[in-house]
């Protein structure tokens, strides 16, 4: 039984529809990612768990039980937002406690806990300084250690390395998710950049138009797009019409073996990374003209001029190739995912 269920949730502000009958389970432990772009309604979503948005229809079920009437205090979720929203006149240890004050926790309890989260978020020594003394790094810390202080049963976190520079946002990044994993709590990230999502979820739900348009693991989702505009987010893409005559893919990239049935027209989505460039010497069953190459260190990023097309390409960078040299494509029809047109 899932932990977390959202039941055809729908929710409009202003006559503007921002969720359309969503749905999604999340398992107990679990930390899935709500990834899509900006305004396609994460943090909405995040807000109707946590209780602080009501949804015009649908209903919320935590542990199997229906929390649409539970006030916000009661449901067991809390949100981290974004810039934290810490207290800036209480100290790290007053915000810490802030939640167990409010729920009239005992003094040497709440102690306790601070020393306990402190500790976690290796926030040990820091706890009578203020947020403006602290860096970015340790506010979002005591952000969380205020969240998780109350024990909720769901984290919810908002876009929460999105204010920090890239190097403290991979640092962060994995704080949180082995914070997480030891803990074991229920997470729900809110991101729009899907290299986060592919990194530290289990599942990732990609949110476009309001929509759950896919809902799987990093790699099913990356690999396994059920449609075009789910593969187009999450990456660059090449397409290829063709068609399928008994059992074979044929395209302008070549003949492909297949389990489809018969089709007059049919679209393949190819990932660059999945299109090695070899020496035209090698034999295999489609070659072109290299019209751009670009050497990124460890990559190369090629365009390949083949029958009218342009095709992308990232490959190892092994052996390089220069622009207008002949060379052939090794691609494998295992790793096409296919269209109807
Ligand atoms: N209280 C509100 N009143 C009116 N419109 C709102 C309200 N809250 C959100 N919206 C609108 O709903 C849409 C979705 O907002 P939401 O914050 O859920 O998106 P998001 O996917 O989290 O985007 P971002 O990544 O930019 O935060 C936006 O167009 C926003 O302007």
């Amino acid at each position: 039984m899932p932990q977390i269920q959202l039941k055809k949730i729908h929710k409009s502000f202003q006559d503007k529809r921002i969720l359309n009958d969503m749905n999604l389970s999340i398992e107990e432990g679990e930390m899935i990612s709500l990834l899509g772009p900006s305004g396609c309604g994460k943090t909405t979503t995040l807000k109707i768990i946590a209780g602080l948005v009501e949804p015009d229809q649908g209903d919320i079920l935590i542990n199997n039980q229906s929390v649409l009437n539970i006030p916000v205090e009661k449901r067991g979720a809390v949100i981290v937002f974004q810039d934290y929203l810490l207290f800036p006149h209480l100290t790290v240890e007053g915000n810490i406690e802030f939640g167990l004050k409010m729920a009239k926790v005992d003094k040497k309890i709440r102690k306790e806990k601070v020393k306990e989260m402190l500790s976690l978020m290796e926030l040990d020594g820091q706890q009578y300084k203020y947020p403006n003394e602290l860096s970015g790094g340790q506010r979002q810390r005591v952000a969380l250690a205020r969240a998780l202080a109350v024990e909720p049963k769901v984290l919810l976190l908002d876009e929460p390395f999105s204010n920090l520079d890239l190097r403290l946002r991979e640092t962060m990044r994995e704080f949180v998710c082995s914070v997480q994993r030891k803990l074991k709590i229920t997470t729900i990230l809110v991101t729009h950049d899907k290299d986060e999502a592919l990194m530290t979820s289990d599942k990732i739900a990609i949110m476009l138009e309001g929509e759950i348009k896919q809902y799987g693991t990093p790699l099913e989702l990356y690999k396994k797009p059920i449609s075009e505009e789910v593969a187009n987010f999450f990456g660059e893409t090449n397409y290829i019409i063709g068609k399928v005559e008994d059992g074979i893919f044929k395209s302008p990239l070549g003949n492909f073996r297949t389990t489809l049935q018969n089709t007059v027209k049919l679209k393949a989505m190819i990932r660059p990374e999945e299109i090695e460039v070899v020496s035209v010497y090698q034999e295999t069953n489609t070659k072109g003209i290299i019209t751009r190459s670009r050497y990124a260190g460890d990559r190369m990023y090629y365009m390949i001029s083949l029958k009218g097309m342009e095709i992308k390409s990232i490959s190892i960078a092994k052996e390089i190739f220069d622009v207008g040299e002949e060379v052939s494509l090794r691609i494998d029809s295992k790793n096409m995912v296919f269209y109807e047109v």
